[in-house]
């Protein structure tokens, strides 16, 4: 059985209702003591409602003793002291501390209107007090909760008349009529002053939340940016040019440097800076001094269009690069330095991946010694040329495949190491006669092939006398792992053949055995000519 007090208390409440006790001993309020904080409506009211009802506990000692009222009035009186104290502890551990504020509004005017009851309904406090109740609740909660006011004012006089009797004492003195008309006013200045503070503060908010609205637009836009670019360039020039369509009054520039030679800017881009050449490298070599710098944000001796610039640091966000964020601003206040820290950190991590992402791309697509495009790009593209066919006839495709005479006889007399020099430098000048839109790749070993997405054998033959002109028979020279230099000929075997002439999955072993006939041929010829 629960002891007596705990019993009383229990009376209190209505079945299956915590009590307060509970409440506090439960581990959920013992975790959050002490208490919540309390919402900012308690805040700003605290001081009018303590002034309010300190005043007229004024009124009634005043009253008590210029009418020799005696002590009864004074001490029930001292419960007006504590009642703003109470309705703060209130509004701060309640769960809701708004909704509990709002509650204590609604009894300060049942409070109010039985005191005026007490007072007997002394004329200049029962309006002034009555109208201070009703601006209070009409600023706080409008139209309604004015109502409920004005009705909990009448039912806190009404009632206490009923339970005491109803006395009326219109005007008790010139003193005590200026005592309380001097409350009225210093009672309607400050709550005036608290709606100022509190209109500073929502305006305050406003700016913010537009500020914090842009920040999280412009990180928007450089994930989508970021996903777009092709390359880095593209990468860093889209998102700056985002965040400055999105902070206009701002020039913002960024910098990336390498790790192991910070003088060397690998990538650069600005917008809404005016930055030449020369301003750049001078950027770029004052940048790369700050290397050791911890700060976030520094502010740099530099100064453009009559501002200042601060430089914040992608820090060690990169593998391969320092990074720099350049911003032009008149001064670099709290919101600002927080907008570069966040856009500094998600344009790190979007240049991180997509370094990683283009050099996956360059493994999976290139041939790691040449640098040209490997065999398995190449049968992709083919395979789209031949579904293109398949799509549309008139869609042409030619193929030339091309064999360096010889590799093995280097590889065997000279090293592989010689091999590979004479495997890159065809590749050299099989590039410089290549077109923008031929895919030249290495086929394997010492075989290359060129795919022509949209042309017939006239590009085939176009390519094979260019390089029977400018390749075939030409000198190149090459050092062995010796270090001896060789003069070696190059020497190619050529086969092409195109859509046009058989059927598009046929076209590349077309190529392939006119190729092997032609190298027979060469072979014959060179038996014939020693
Ligand atoms: N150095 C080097 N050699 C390679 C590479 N890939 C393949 N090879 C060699 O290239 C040679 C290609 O063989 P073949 O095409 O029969 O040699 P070839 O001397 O060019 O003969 P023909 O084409 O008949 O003139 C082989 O000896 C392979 O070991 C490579 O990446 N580097």
């Amino acid at each position: 059985m629960a002891p007596p007090w705990q019993q009383v208390i229990s009376l209190f409440c209505r079945p299956g209702q915590t009590s307060i006790l509970e409440k506090f001993r439960s581990p959920v309020t013992r975790a959050s003591f002490p208490p919540r904080r309390p919402h900012r409506l308690a805040k700003a009211t605290l001081a009018p409602r303590t002034f309010a009802f300190c005043h007229t506990f004024g009124l009634t000692v005043w009253i008590a003793l210029a009418e020799d009222r005696g002590w009864a009035l004074i001490g029930s009186g001292l419960l007006l002291l504590l009642w703003p104290a109470v309705a703060y502890g209130h509004a701060t551990v309640a769960n809701d501390s708004k909704r509990a504020e709002f509650r204590n509004l609604s009894l300060d005017s049942l409070l109010f209107g039985l005191w005026c009851s007490v007072l007997d309904f002394y004329v200049l406090a029962t309006v002034t007090i009555g109208l201070a109740c009703l601006m209070n609740n009409m600023v706080t909660g409008g139209l309604r909760r004015m109502a409920v006011s004005m009705a909990l004012f009448a039912g806190g006089a009404l009632g206490w008349s009923l339970l005491t009797g109803f006395d009326f004492r219109p005007y008790a003195s010139t003193g005590i009529d200026i005592y309380q008309g001097t409350g009225a006013v210093v009672y309607l200045l400050a709550l005036a002053y608290v709606m100022y503070q509190q209109n500073r503060k929502i305006g305050r908010s406003i700016v913010e939340i537009k500020f914090q609205n842009r920040v999280f637009h412009a990180l928007l836009e450089l994930g989508v940016a970021a996903n777009r670019a092709s390359n880095i360039h593209t990468l860093l020039d889209e998102s700056l040019k985002h965040l400055h369509a999105d902070f206009p009054e701002y020039g913002f520039a960024v910098f990336l440097q390498e790790r192991q030679r910070p003088e060397v800017t690998r990538y650069a881009a600005v917008a809404g800076l005016r930055l030449g050449a020369e301003d750049e490298r001078r950027l770029g070599g004052l940048l790369a001094k700050l290397q050791e710098r911890t700060e976030n944000t520094i502010k740099l001796r530099e100064k453009t269009d009559g501002e200042q610039l601060y430089a914040t640091s992608m820090a060690g966000r990169l593998s391969l690069y320092d990074g720099w964020l350049i911003v032009r601003a008149p001064r670099l206040d709290a919101p600002l330095e927080r907008m570069l820290s966040l856009f500094v950190d998600q344009l790190a991590a979007a240049t991180e991946n997509k370094l990683l992402q283009l050099a996956l791309k360059e493994t999976a697509e290139r041939d790691g010694l040449t640098g040209l495009y490997n065999r398995g790009f190449f049968e992709s593209a083919l395979q789209l040329s031949i579904q293109g066919k398949a799509q549309t006839p008139s869609l042409e495709f030619a193929v030339l495949m091309m064999d360096v005479d010889g590799l093995k006889v280097v590889n065997d007399r000279y090293g592989h190491v010689a091999g590979d020099q004479l495997i890159t430098t065809v590749a050299e000048r099989l590039q410089v006669h290549c077109r923008a839109s031929d895919i030249l790749a290495r086929y394997g070993g010492d075989e290359f092939v060129v795919l022509f997405p949209s042309a017939d054998i006239t590009a085939v033959n176009r390519l094979a006398k260019l390089i029977r002109t400018h390749i075939e028979g030409q000198r190149c020279t090459i050092t062995t792992a010796s270090g001896e230099q060789l003069a070696l000929e190059l020497r190619l075997s050529l086969g092409g053949a195109s859509s046009c002439e058989t059927a598009a999955q046929e076209v590349l072993s077309l190529a392939d055995e006119r190729m092997y006939d032609d190298k027979t041929q060469r072979r014959k010829q060179r038996a014939v000519y020693g």
